[in-house]
């Protein structure tokens, strides 16, 4: 039997139509509208698609929204400075840097992600955050692709307590903030890399099998249990016009009991996250 398609679009727009409300109440209660500036350095063609969709998402759900872009040879300092700026600004209640950053100060992602105001940080990235999540402190922003695939999990009705969760990939954006949204919904949770063992009986074991590798098809049927639930976060482009995800989709299918696919799974929530994380943070800088 085929598994339930769990769509990134239909998710999505629910998770809009939540956050339309929000900015509504905020606005009738506190006559505030939460305030959004992304950053965006060069010209990564990639990047440009993402920055314009989350202008575009933000207007559609009553967000504020700027978008600074600034030249590919922007250094560290000025970075910084803008930064700094918009820390100090009362109506932009969120700052996100678009990654990847151009190859000149690729070194330098942590200390700039780290002069975002924690409060303001709602890629989730800054280490008060990170340290929020570990912690299992709620005031914190969660990064908007985990948090994405959390609230789907959670609105598909997939049972997560006591579940085996497999995570295929320890990024700091998707892998470990994920195991850790996982572990605090009371799953028990494997992190897999490219070191780890038998990694295709790991994955057979899962109840919830996330992909974040970054390899096209790396995880195949064989991987995976009848009946689990498979989270794809791959996002390959293969041929100009051809994305596809980290599992063997058309394989997985026939042996999964739920899918995410690619293109239309949890790349789109991740948009729809940033979304929450800014009205989050508007509401966290109201309390202060
Ligand atoms: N500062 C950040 N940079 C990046 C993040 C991030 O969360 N914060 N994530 C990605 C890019 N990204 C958002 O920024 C993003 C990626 C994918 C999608 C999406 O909608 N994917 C679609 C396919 C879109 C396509 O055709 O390319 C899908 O999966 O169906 C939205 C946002 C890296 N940088």
């Amino acid at each position: 039997m085929s598994a339930q398609i769990l769509s990134g679009k239909i998710f999505a727009s629910e998770f809009k139509e939540e956050a339309k409300k929000q900015v509504l109440a905020l606005k009738e209660q506190y006559n505030i509208t939460p305030g959004l500036a992304v950053i965006i350095v060069g010209e990564n063609p990639a990047s440009k698609v993402y920055v314009n969709n989350k202008h575009r998402t933000c207007e559609e759900v009553g967000i504020y929204s700027e978008v600074i872009s600034m030249p590919a040879d922007t250094t560290k300092e000025q970075l910084i400075a803008k930064i700094d700026e918009l820390n100090y600004r009362q109506e932009i209640h969120g700052i996100l840097v678009q990654l990847p950053l151009p190859e000149a100060i690729t070194k330098e992602e942590a200390d700039i992600l780290n002069a975002i105001c924690p409060l303001k940080d709602v890629d989730g990235f800054h280490p008060v955050n990170v340290g929020k999540l570990m912690i299992g402190q709620d005031d914190g922003m969660i990064p908007c692709t985990p948090y994405g695939c959390l609230k789907m999990l959670q609105s598909a009705k997939i049972n997560i307590d006591g579940a085996h969760a497999v995570i295929v990939g320890r990024s700091n954006i998707v892998g470990k903030p994920m195991g850790q949204l996982l572990l605090a919904q009371n799953a028990t949770v494997t992190i897999c890399h490219s070191h780890t063992h038998n990694l295709k009986e790991i994955c057979r074991s899962a109840d919830i099998l996330v992909a974040a590798v970054g390899r096209p098809h790396f995880i195949t049927a064989d991987m995976i249990k009848p009946g689990a639930t498979v989270i794809d976060v791959g996002i390959n482009r293969i041929a100009p016009k051809k994305l596809v995800g980290d599992v063997d989709f058309d394989n997985a299918v026939e042996v999964a009991g739920a899918i995410t696919p690619v293109p239309g799974g949890v790349g789109l929530l991740t948009i729809a996250m940033l979304m929450q994380n800014t009205i989050n943070a508007a509401k966290l800088q109201l309390a202060k």
